[in-house]
């Protein structure tokens, strides 16, 4: 899926105050930097609604979305900078490939993966966010009673995930197949899902624990 270029946005991002730029420096102590004793890393946040909503829901908890594409990331960074109502928020502008040098051992308390690109052919499957190589990292990561919840319109992604995650060790703690039905009521909509149930297609959902 490829995003067209936001000339704006890209622009935006250099200067952009919820922009954290050297990650690596924040290791073991994001729940200080943002004053929170419950981190929620969303990755692959596009243009950035879920975080935004959520860090409005829960405002004691902290939220860091993290985007590797410039546009969608810039987008983000606007919304982040200007909504005066936004909760413990910031933005990391990078691919999550290396996300076990940005947080510490056990520092996440939840992994919010969200209409993660569905990299269809096999010889991509690594770049999937619930491949075997990031669900290695999400472990290290991940608070011993940590979650990772996960949402996706795409069927195949959904059943690649399960096997994935069972492979892996992780507990299924909640599944639903048509989650729009039931939706809890302190979720958000991402931008894609809005799309999504706007067409009346379903949402599958799960939940795990390490
Ligand atoms: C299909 S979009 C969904 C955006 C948003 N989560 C939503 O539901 O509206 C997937 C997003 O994940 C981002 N992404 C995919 N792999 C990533 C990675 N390894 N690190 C950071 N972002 C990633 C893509 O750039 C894209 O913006």
């Amino acid at each position: 899926m490829r995003m067209r270029k936001i000339p704006w946005a890209v622009e935006y991002l250099e200067q952009a105050k919820c922009r954290i730029k050297e990650p690596e420096q924040y290791m073991g102590k994001w729940k200080q930097f943002l004053d929170t004793e419950v981190l929620h890393v969303e990755i692959g946040c596009g243009k950035g609604n879920y975080s935004l909503g959520m860090s409005k829901l829960y405002p004691r908890e902290g939220f860091v979305a993290i985007e590797k594409n410039d546009s969608a990331a810039g987008v983000a960074a606007k919304k982040y900078d200007t909504d005066t109502e936004k909760g413990k928020l910031c933005l990391i502008r990078g691919d999550a490939q290396t996300l076990n040098e940005w947080f510490g051992k056990q520092e996440i308390d939840v992994i919010h993966l969200n209409f993660s690109d569905p990299w269809p052919k096999k010889r991509y499957a690594k770049r999937r966010l619930s491949n075997t190589r990031f669900l290695e990292q999400y472990k290290e990561v991940l608070a011993k009673d940590g979650q990772i919840q996960m949402k996706t319109d795409n069927a195949k992604l959904f059943e690649y995930s399960l096997i994935e995650f069972q492979n892996a060790g992780f507990q299924m703690f909640e599944v639903n197949v048509d989650y729009r039905k039931e939706p809890h009521p302190e979720d958000v909509e991402t931008e894609y899902e809005e799309k999504f149930v706007a067409k009346g297609q379903p949402i599958y959902r799960c939940v795990w624990k390490r």
